[in-house]
């Protein structure tokens, strides 16, 4: 690694090994972190994302391998001296202290002069949106605002970087939605370099700059959430970053299968591709309207295999497609990932929700 290099490095994992027993939560993992990004740890449960984090904390120590944090060796050196800030699922608030002594309490520890600690904490309320809530107590915040306020906290004492363990795992899918929408912009405005565990595909490709998709202890893949998706180096990626269908052996996106009623498909907008596999016939077992896309669930004629396509609401009513009757369909875009992979199976047309 050269020195400019190294400068952008944030965080870096060196060939890291953890195992419980026999069990390799993580085998051989290394990963470079970039300063000022989102990173999320992507993967089903079970592959060892919270096991990465918590030895990048401190919170576990490696069997064998480095982390660095800031170009400084920290392998050896306790949580509390890593200047980490760390938001678990389930926060545990102090109970009896307002929402601003909660927010205040690193910094009091620390003996920052009063003034300081005001303006910081004030700073911070603000920023999480919760400016008008400082003297309730935990018990008197919903779920959302107590995490807002886990945030508040870590960030209090100006951490190196945050680490965010299913931060909102624990909350309804609406709140989360609109708590990964307000942490993107949270970390536009603060900046500092966060790694966030999910096992919720959409989360990931929502809120992260990057993503390192975990399989078994391995790192699958690294990349910006458009690689993932559109250019994953395995099944596993492919299968996990969205949904996939099984068309003639290959895995392709349901949205890039093209429905029709003459082979020289009239009604695709797009013309094939050099990616683009030949014409297969289908027959139509299902069609399921979801606003917008509209779920034609299709069965090879050749093959016998269940599969599924998706297609704007204009394709639909312009095609009017009716259950039993046959179809011609051809995958316009065929990802390049390896032959053969360990797939995810439940996750066959179910979207990337693991566990
Ligand atoms: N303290 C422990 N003792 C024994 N096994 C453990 C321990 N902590 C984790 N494991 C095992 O290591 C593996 C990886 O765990 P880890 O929590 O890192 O997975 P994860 O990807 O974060 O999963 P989840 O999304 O379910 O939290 C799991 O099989 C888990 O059972």
């Amino acid at each position: 690694m050269t020195a400019s290099k190294a400068d952008e490095i944030e965080i870096s994992v060196v060939g890291g090994k953890k195992n419980y027993g026999d069990f390799a939560a993580l085998d051989d993992v290394s990963i470079d972190i970039p300063k000022g990004s989102l990173t999320a740890l992507l993967g089903p449960s079970g592959s060892g994302k919270s096991t990465l984090l918590r030895s990048i904390a401190g919170l576990e120590q490696l069997d064998s391998g480095q982390v660095i944090l800031g170009g400084q060796d920290v392998t050896w050196i306790s949580p509390q001296r890593r200047e980490i800030g760390f938001v678990f699922q389930h926060y545990a608030a102090f109970k009896h202290l307002s929402v601003r002594d909660n927010v205040a309490f690193g910094l009091k520890i620390r003996k920052r002069p009063k003034p300081e600690i005001k303006r910081k904490v004030d700073e911070l309320l603000e920023i999480v949106g919760l400016a008008g809530f400082q003297n309730r107590f935990p018990a008197q915040l919903s779920g959302g605002q107590r995490q807002r306020m886990a945030l508040a906290r870590a960030l209090a004492v100006d951490p190196q970087v945050l680490l965010l363990d299913e931060p909102f795992g624990a909350l309804d899918a609406k709140v989360r939605e609109d708590l990964r929408t307000w942490l993107r912009r949270l970390h536009d405005e603060v900046h500092v370099t966060t790694v966030l565990v999910t096992h919720d595909q959409e989360e990931a490709l929502d809120v992260a700059d990057r993503i390192a998709v975990l399989n078994k202890g391995k790192i699958e893949q690294v990349g910006t959430p458009e690689d993932l998706y559109d250019r994953p180096e395995t099944d596993f990626v492919m299968s996990f970053l969205g949904q996939v269908s099984k068309l003639n052996g290959l895995l392709v996106r349901p949205h890039d299968i093209r429905v029709g009623r003459d082979p020289s498909m009239a009604l695709a907008q797009a013309t094939g591709t050099a990616e683009s596999a030949g014409v297969t016939r289908a027959v139509v077992e299902r069609v399921v309207h979801l606003g917008f896309e509209v779920k034609v669930e299709l069965k090879n004629l050749a093959t016998g295999e269940a599969f599924t396509a998706q297609i704007t609401r204009g394709d639909s009513e312009a095609l009017q497609l009716e259950t039993g009757e046959s179809v011609y369909v051809r995958a316009t875009r065929i990802p390049k990932v390896a032959a053969s992979g360990d797939l995810p199976g439940a996750q066959t047309m179910a979207a990337g929700q693991a566990s």
